[in-house]
């Protein structure tokens, strides 16, 4: 896969693959994820979360083993990218109602600074906004505790709104964000069931759910699942051994 040709937007580090599953693939992928025990389930207050591959904390992965339904996915996003150094060995499968998103924030320090997340069943928007707090120090940056995921969270009057560009994110596409992205930009989707996306980086994609009558309004009428699959360098693996 020549990577290169699936750039998108300004920000040299923000990739958009189309199609990178099949309708089927996508299917087994939901069969699994809803198949699992209720108990995998995390309620959060904004939308509902899977973790897999192990817990993630500041310091690293305390690992379990990935599924092989997983690894399926995350050996072919690992192959064709040529991004991650070693195998990707956590995925987090985040489920969003029409009227759910996910605040703006920045992934931790745990992960390795590429990530890959594949969307299942409803389009939906992702916006980037720059943030020069983050690029200086990480320091007074809020730690969400909610995901268990090492994420930040900044407040709405400290992002840089003018520079912010979206991407739409259709089922069944791959979308990648790395350097740059991963580490200036915050990245959240809004929670509203209706969403603009005149303004995003990723034209073609935009033309292809486009209404006749030009308007440019995402109606979210479906429930969204995307897996982010991500590196954590760092594995415990004496996890018995203190
Ligand atoms: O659901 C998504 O597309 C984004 C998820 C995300 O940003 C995260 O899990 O850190
Ligand atoms: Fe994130």
């Amino acid at each position: 896969m020549e990577l290169e040709s699936f750039r998108v937007g300004l920000t040299p580090t923000i990739y958009h693959i189309p199609g990178f599953i099949t309708d089927e693939e996508q299917t087994q992928l939901l069969n699994h994820i809803y198949g699992a025990s209720g108990s995998k389930w995390k309620t959060l207050k904004n939308r509902r979360l899977q973790n897999w591959g192990g817990m993630v904390h500041e310091k690293g992965l305390v690992p379990q083993e990935l599924p092989s339904w997983l690894t399926k996915i995350t050996e072919k996003i690992h192959e064709s990218s040529g991004l991650f150094p070693s195998a990707i060995n956590h995925v987090l499968i985040n489920e969003y109602h029409p009227d759910q998103g996910i605040m703006p924030h920045q992934d931790g320090p745990a992960y390795f600074p590429v990530v890959a997340i594949l969307s299942l069943g409803s389009p939906v928007v992702m916006d980037f906004s720059p943030h020069l707090r983050l690029r200086s120090s990480d320091d007074d940056v809020s730690r969400d505790q909610n995901t268990g995921a090492a994420e930040s969270c900044v407040p709405e009057t400290e992002r840089d709104n003018q520079h912010s560009s979206s991407v739409l994110l259709m089922p069944r596409s791959l979308l990648i964000f790395k350097d740059e992205a991963y580490s200036d930009f915050l990245h959240g989707i809004s929670d509203r069931p209706t969403q603009s996306y005149n303004q995003v980086v990723n034209e073609a994609e935009a033309l292809a759910v486009s209404r006749k009558d030009g308007d440019k309004i995402l109606h979210r009428d479906q429930t969204r699942v995307s897996l982010t699959c991500r590196l954590v360098p760092k594995v415990h693996k004496n996890l018995f051994r203190f």
